[in-house]
């Protein structure tokens, strides 16, 4: 297996990914890093991404950045778990055009939704109704090489079904397909 391995998690906020991409770290036998979207925003002034105007000319810029800086971090032969909320197919094309020379897995995080709301309101730190905002918009997407539910996995079992894949001898096709959309 290359150096240039990436798991690409997309889904719902509270779906479960950085709990997955945890206990990915742990179990694989090779070092990954965790890029997430959420990292990323986070290096970034709130009154900005606060600002829905602000916003709303510049998302385009700020993702591309947070891509492009993924395959740069995986281009110089490092492995890496991507944990994002893909709200548009645009972003994934784009990640689909830059990680043409990598190995790269796309995994679904599904959740249904009633489940994601109870986990938005337990967690107290997530504003209650942004995975309502993005069920459609992530989940209508249908292309990807593992699906997972987390409500009916846990996150070992999601963890275990995502090692098996890359351990298997299945090709990864999701970002391929993608790519011939470009
Ligand atoms: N089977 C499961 N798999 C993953 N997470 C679960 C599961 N069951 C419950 N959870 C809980 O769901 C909550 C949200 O998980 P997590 O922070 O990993 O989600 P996320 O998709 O990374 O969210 P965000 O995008 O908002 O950061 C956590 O409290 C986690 O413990």
């Amino acid at each position: 297996m290359s150096n240039n391995q990436i798991i690409f998690l997309n889904g719902v906020s509270s779906s479960g990914k950085s709990s997955i991409a945890k206990q990915l770290q742990k179990k694989l036998i090779n070092p990954y890093f965790h890029l997430s979207i959420d990292s990323f925003l986070h290096a970034f002034p709130d009154q900005f991404l606060e600002s829905c105007s602000y916003m709303k000319t510049q998302q385009k810029q700020i993702m591309s950045g947070f891509h492009s800086s993924v395959a740069a971090v995986t281009g110089a032969g490092n492995r890496v778990i991507v944990d994002h909320i893909m709200k548009y197919p645009e972003w994934l094309i784009e990640c689909a055009d830059l990680f043409h020379d990598f190995n790269a897995i796309l995994v679904k995080v599904y959740c249904p939704l009633d489940e994601l709301e109870k986990r938005e309101k337990l967690r107290g730190d997530r504003e209650i109704g942004t995975a309502k905002d993005q069920f459609n918009p992530v989940y209508n997407f249908s292309l990807f090489d593992i699906e997972i539910d987390t409500s009916k996995n846990s996150i070992e079992e999601s963890t275990n079904t995502i090692i098996d894949y890359i351990e298997s001898d299945n090709k990864s096709l999701a970002f391929d397909k993608l790519r011939e959309q470009i």
